[in-house]
């Protein structure tokens, strides 16, 4: 068992359509895990059942040592999540929507406040914590969504196409930050749809058709060609 997030045989149908099938991989601590599959994969599927929005009675989640079925609220405490779509105050200041967060997480005063700057610090928005959140572009917001995330000090954080509607620029610098959370221990699923987001170091997880076709580091994978083409190879879709 991992101290970081494993998945067994995970399996999740909506009705009819079965849109994961035995799932398994594990992303341990210090890992950038890069979840690549085009449209309809699985990966949203996936980050639901990982955050309990969906529960299964096939295979089984591990957080940080915890079964997520068996004990929820112990894995789920060891979660952080940016979801999709942003889910800031944007008539809140930086720090305010941090406070409210670390108070949903049961942390108030002193603590909040050195946690809520700390997890700016480590997203470079510590200077930028007075300004309301509405007048940031697109690349701060996410960085502070995942500031916002880091609060409650999980083992694992997870991204569901955290780039999406960003400029190149913002995109790499974000990109560039979390792999600097993993390699500061955190267990990072990172899931995406573009292969210039993953570094040959990274663990990649190729997901089509809500199953597994690759699991390795993304240079063993792409073994000297361009990922794009492995991808294109595997799964007959452009990434
Ligand atoms: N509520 C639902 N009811 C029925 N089928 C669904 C539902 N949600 C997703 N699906 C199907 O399950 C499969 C996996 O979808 P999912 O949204 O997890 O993929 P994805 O990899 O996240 O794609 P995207 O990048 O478009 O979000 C798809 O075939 C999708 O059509």
């Amino acid at each position: 068992m991992t101290a970081g997030l494993s998945l067994q045989t995970v399996s999740y149908a909506f009705g009819a359509k079965q849109a994961l099938r035995d799932v398994s991989f594990a992303v341990e601590p210090g890992t950038f895990c890069a979840l690549l599959g085009p449209n309809g994969a699985g990966k949203s599927t996936l980050f639901g059942l990982l955050t309990r929005l969906f529960t299964t009675g096939q295979g089984s989640i591990t957080v940080a040592g915890h079964d997520l079925a068996r004990q929820p609220r112990a894995a789920l405490a060891r979660i952080g999540v940016v979801f999709q779509q942003p889910t800031l105050d944007l008539d809140l200041t930086v720090r305010r929507n941090l406070l409210y967060f670390a108070a949903l997480h049961g942390l108030a005063g002193r603590e909040a406040e050195t946690r809520s700057m700390a997890a700016l610090d480590r997203l470079g928005m510590a200077e930028r914590a007075g300004e309301l959140a509405r007048n940031l572009n697109g690349g701060h917001r996410r960085r502070m969504e995942i500031a916002r995330a880091l609060i409650h000090r999980p083992a694992v954080l997870l991204l569901d196409e955290p780039t999406v509607g960003l400029d190149a620029a913002a995109r790499f610098a974000i990109t560039d930050h979390v792999h600097g959370l993993a390699a500061s221990g955190l267990s990072v699923l990172w899931a995406t749809h573009l292969t210039d987001e993953v570094r040959p170091a990274d663990q990649l997880v190729i997901l089509h058709r809500g199953r597994v076709l690759a699991n390795g580091t993304a240079a063993d994978i792409s073994a000297g060609k361009p990922l794009s083409d492995v991808f294109l190879a595997k799964t007959g879709t452009p990434a």
